[in-house]
Formats: C-alpha cells, structure tokens, sequence
C-alpha cells in the first residue's frame, strides 16, 4: 500500500465546508489517521489480537465503517481456518473501492462481504465480533442508541463489541487538558496550526463525541454484561462490551 501524505487542509480556504470522506480523504486516509490519531497502530494490532481471542469457527465479524481495511486485515490475519466471514461496511465509494484493492492484495481463505452501503441499514446475525473503530462518532447522536441495540441482538452471547471513539469530558479543565495533548500530538507529527484549525471546523458539524460514561450507559441500558475500557491516550478511548 502506497501512503500519501495528508496536506488537504494545509492551505488557507476561505470556506471550510464539512469534513467528508471523499475521494481526496480516502487518498490520504491512512496517513491522516496515523497522524490524528494517538494509538491507532496499537488499537488495530489489539483489534487482531481481540479476534483471536473472540472469533468462534462458522461465526460472522463486522467491521463497521471500514474504511480503508485496516481492522478488517487484522482479524483476517488472525482467525485463517475458522471459516467465518467478514462483513465489511462503509459508505464512502472512495473508501469501498480502494479498501477492495487492498483485500486483494493479500491471500485469506476468509471470506470478506465489503457493503458500499450504511451501517444503519445492515442485518448483523450470528456475529461473535463486531468493531465500530472510530465510527459512531460520526453517527447523529440520536442513531447511537439503535445501532448498539442492534448490535447486541446480533451477537452471541460471549460476542464482543469493540469500540472506539475521540472522547470529551464533562469536567472542564480535563477537557482541556487532554485536549491540548493531542493538538500536541498533531503538531508533533507535522500538522501547522493552520491545519489543526482548518480540520477542526471542518470536523466541528460531523463529529460529536460522548462521553465515556454515556457510552458505558449506552452499552449496559442495551443489554451488555461486560464492559471496560483497554485504552485510552488523551482524548481517544477503547473500549470492549461482552454479550
Ligand atoms: C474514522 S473512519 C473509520 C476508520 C476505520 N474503522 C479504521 O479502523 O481505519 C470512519 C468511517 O466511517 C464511515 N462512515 C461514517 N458514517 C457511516 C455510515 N452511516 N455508514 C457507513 N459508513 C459510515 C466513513 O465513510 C469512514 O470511512
Ligand atoms: O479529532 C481529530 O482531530 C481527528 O482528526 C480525529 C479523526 C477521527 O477520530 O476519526 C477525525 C477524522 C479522520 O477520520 C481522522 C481522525
């Protein structure tokens, strides 16, 4: 995979319109996200590693907008000879299409079913794995509660939900405070403050994070058992639930 680097909001614009996955973001994706995201190698290892551990044989993994693949290539690495299959889901053709290129470029005796079409309208049945890796976010608040809900009527019990999210918190100067430290972490991976804040209000209409206590309220009020968080590095979190 050839990684082109993210310089889309590296020129003053007049007008920021609303971030969108298109063309130009699927194009730089894995840069973006590498460098906007703290922990998000380390999230994708686990993600295979969770896989490993969760995938039962015959069963079906979703991984919910899938963008580019990323997770999806992880479990597929991890659960050879189990045969199950992968529901892979996106709605950006951008994405769909180059996430298909990179399936190919790697041999698996799993079987991946790559959707161009929206997580809202998929059947999830007989999962033992689905990961919503920095996804709901950019759901409406109000389409949150539904897609969890389906989600755990179409695990197993013992299935596991992997979720992860940026994260905000009620108490003002922690907000700030983990807030400051990933703008750091962008700036220290080569971002300007002109396209920190250029990809801020691009992002401010599109993405609404929750907090970490409404997101475990979210997964206990639907019906799961288990939950915890694995990771969390300033304002970006993980998190596990168990059917
Ligand atoms: C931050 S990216 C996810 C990164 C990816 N899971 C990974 O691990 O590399 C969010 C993705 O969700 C997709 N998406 C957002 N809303 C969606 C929806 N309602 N249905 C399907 N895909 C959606 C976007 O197109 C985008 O590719
Ligand atoms: O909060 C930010 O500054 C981000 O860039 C975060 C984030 C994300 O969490 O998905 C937003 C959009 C891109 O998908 C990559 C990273």
């Amino acid at each position: 995979m050839t990684v082109s680097q993210d310089t889309i909001y590296a020129q003053a614009s007049e007008q920021i319109s609303d971030f969108q996955f298109d063309n130009r973001v699927a194009g730089v994706f894995s840069d973006m996200i590498r460098r906007s995201v703290p922990g998000y190698t380390q999230i994708i290892n686990t993600i295979g590693d969770l896989a490993d551990r969760f995938v039962i044989p015959n069963t079906q993994i979703y991984d919910l907008g899938c963008s580019l693949g990323a997770a999806t290539l992880s479990i597929r690495r991890q659960i050879q000879g189990r045969q199950c299959r992968i529901i892979a889901v996106d709605n950006s053709e951008s994405m769909v299409a180059r996430c298909q290129e990179n399936l190919n470029a790697y041999v698996s005796d799993t079987e991946v079913d790559l959707v161009c079409g929206d997580i809202r309208d998929i059947d999830i049945k007989n999962a033992s794995l689905v990961v919503l890796n920095f996804t709901l976010q950019f759901l409406p608040p109000e389409d949150r509660e539904t897609l969890i809900a389906k989600i755990y009527q179409g695990l197993n019990p013992g299935g596991i939900l992997v979720l992860s999210e940026k994260i905000r918190f009620e108490d003002a100067p922690i907000q700030k405070l983990l807030e400051e430290q990933h703008l750091d972490f962008k700036r220290a991976n080569g971002y300007s403050e002109l396209e920190i804040s250029q990809k801020r209000s691009a992002l401010e209409n599109v993405m609404k994070p929750d907090t970490l206590p409404l997101h475990q309220q979210r997964l206990t009020d639907q019906g799961f058992s288990h939950f915890s968080l694995w990771f969390q590095c300033f304002n970006f979190a993980s998190m596990v639930a168990i059917k």
